[in-house]
């Protein structure tokens, strides 16, 4: 009873939704959509869309159709941007067009997310609030000037509560922000079905996810608080903008609501990305070797075993920065960042862009450009950056685009660079063996969906030497 119910339901909704999609676009007379796909009727582009290694088809649209590529997934308009003249043009000189964000019913409706979450929130006021506090503790002066830390509470080495939670929360708006993965985005009067009904698998997920997220945003600023009520903060995030907000006659009421959102948007921002660089860094090491050992003999040359390389380390460290950055550009973590959209109808070379349309920063694409990264681009290869011309991947997608552009992106550098050059200075990285001591094969794999990490590898880390463990064990 209760499933005829639903599918009762579902068929009634699918049948107003398909009448909706007969309705087309409006295209200005003398303009076309820019070239993709061809399309089916009413269900469009649907079947078009790649159900895993999404990377690999777009880089082959953006081959066969070129720096625009369009297609039209049940009335919904998105847009891949392949070129980075175009997502300059797009992103940058037209950004107050193509700052917003599209949401859908599981993260706004159901997760209830996107009022605080900053790489969710549409480009409102609001947003731009969060923005400038962000970008008051974490651009290039305050990063140089100290290490910004979001609630100022030590990581617990193992099972950390607050870390466990925030990889829930990634976890999952990985999901929930993959488009395809959940029909009440498609036919969003489904978020009224309730969390009871049979079939209402994704009702009985979002209530968990909910939750997780609830107690990211509020519990470790609700400690950092508390320390400060005792008197014994870390200097952090919080403390320096609620301390900014105490002094200050003229804040609002909501000031302290924003950096509430803001600290829970940089520890989401900053945990699962950071770390899963790194892990892109190990596989890279074990797979081309050559790299590892001339990493490791211009950190020897510098620091040898004395002290664990630190940010000051950076400029006299230029093959271990060209690691990091081609660690960054080797496979995009976001390869097709985060999606902005088009807040009103535009225009670019002919075609019409409608507003709404769902824009991807093609990054994957971009970073993999000869023109400018040189030849071999699926290779791993710091020596790249030695050339003249060649460019840096944080300016070039890899942190996204615009006014959009990764708040934390001087913060990160900085710490993918400490990760990388302190395993690079102590840890041998290699294969590992199996019981009758050969290698385990290992592939350059990565994750499907909105994040796209290393897939699990079998790997050792060795100490360098028995300095190298001294330097281990003291220095963390
Ligand atoms: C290697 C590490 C990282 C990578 C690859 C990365 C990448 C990105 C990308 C691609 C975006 C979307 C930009 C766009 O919409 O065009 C983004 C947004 C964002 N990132 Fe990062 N990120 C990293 C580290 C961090 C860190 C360490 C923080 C915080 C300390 C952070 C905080 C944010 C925030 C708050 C946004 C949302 C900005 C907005 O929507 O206005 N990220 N990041």
């Amino acid at each position: 009873m209760a499933i005829s119910l639903l599918t009762t339901a579902l068929l009634g909704g699918l049948a107003i939704f398909v009448l909706g999609l007969s309705r087309r676009t409006r295209i200005p007379k003398g303009l076309r959509l820019p070239p993709g796909p061809k399309p089916k009727p009413i269900i469009g582009n649907l079947l078009d869309l790649p159900k895993d290694h999404e990377w690999l088809m777009h880089a082959k649209w953006a081959k066969q159709y070129g720096e625009l590529v369009y297609v039209n997934v049940l009335g919904t308009h998105m847009a891949w941007v392949n070129s980075r003249e175009m997502a300059h043009e797009l992103f940058e000189r037209r950004s107050s067009n193509y700052s917003d964000r599209t949401t859908t019913t599981m993260l706004d409706d159901l997760l209830d997310l996107t009022g605080w979450l900053a790489p969710f929130q549409p480009y409102t006021i609001w947003c731009r609030r969060h923005r400038k506090t962000m970008h008051s503790s974490f651009h290039p002066k305050a990063t140089e000037a100290y290490h910004p830390i979001t609630y100022g509470i030590e990581v617990e080495a193992e099972n950390d509560l607050y870390l466990m939670n925030a990889h829930k929360v990634l976890h999952a708006v990985d999901e929930a922000a993959t488009p395809g993965n959940f029909l009440v985005d498609i036919l969003p009067w489904m978020k009224y079905i309730p969390v009871w009904m049979p079939g209402a698998e994704f009702q009985r997920k979002a209530v968990k996810w909910r939750q997780y997220a609830a107690d990211m945003l509020e519990l470790p600023f609700r400690e950092a608080k508390r320390r400060m009520g005792e008197g014994t903060p870390e200097a952090c995030f919080v403390l320096s903008r609620l301390s900014e907000i105490g002094a200050d006659a003229t804040s609002c009421l909501d000031d302290e609501v924003i950096i509430k959102n803001t600290a829970a948007s940089l520890f989401a921002g900053g945990t699962d990305t950071t770390v899963n660089t790194v892990r892109a860094f190990i596989l890279a090491m074990v797979l081309y070797p050559d790299v590892q050992k001339k990493a490791q003999r211009e950190i020897d040359a510098l620091l040898g075993f004395q002290r664990l390389p630190d940010v000051g380390d950076m400029d006299a460290l230029p093959y271990v920065m060209a690691v990091c950055k081609e660690t960054l550009r080797w496979h995009a973590l976001l390869p097709v960042g985060v999606a902005h959209m088009a807040s009103e109808d535009d225009i670019i070379n002919g075609y019409f862009i409608p507003k709404g349309t769902i824009m991807f920063g093609n990054s994957w694409t971009l970073l993999r450009d000869e023109a400018d990264f040189g030849p071999n681009t699926d290779r791993f290869n710091p020596e790249r950056y030695f050339i003249p011309g060649v460019r840096d991947p944080g300016n070039t997608g890899a942190f996204g685009f615009g006014r959009r552009i990764c708040v934390g992106r001087y913060m990160a550098m900085k710490s993918v660079f400490l990760a990388i050059a302190s395993i690079l200075q102590v840890f041998e990285i290699s294969k590992a063996r199996d019981a009758s001591d050969k290698e385990i094969p290992v592939e350059a794999e990565f994750t499907s969906g909105f994040f796209s990490f290393a897939t699990e590898f079998k790997c050792i880390l060795r100490p360098r030497s028995a300095t190298a463990e001294e330097l281990i064990i003291h220095g963390i």
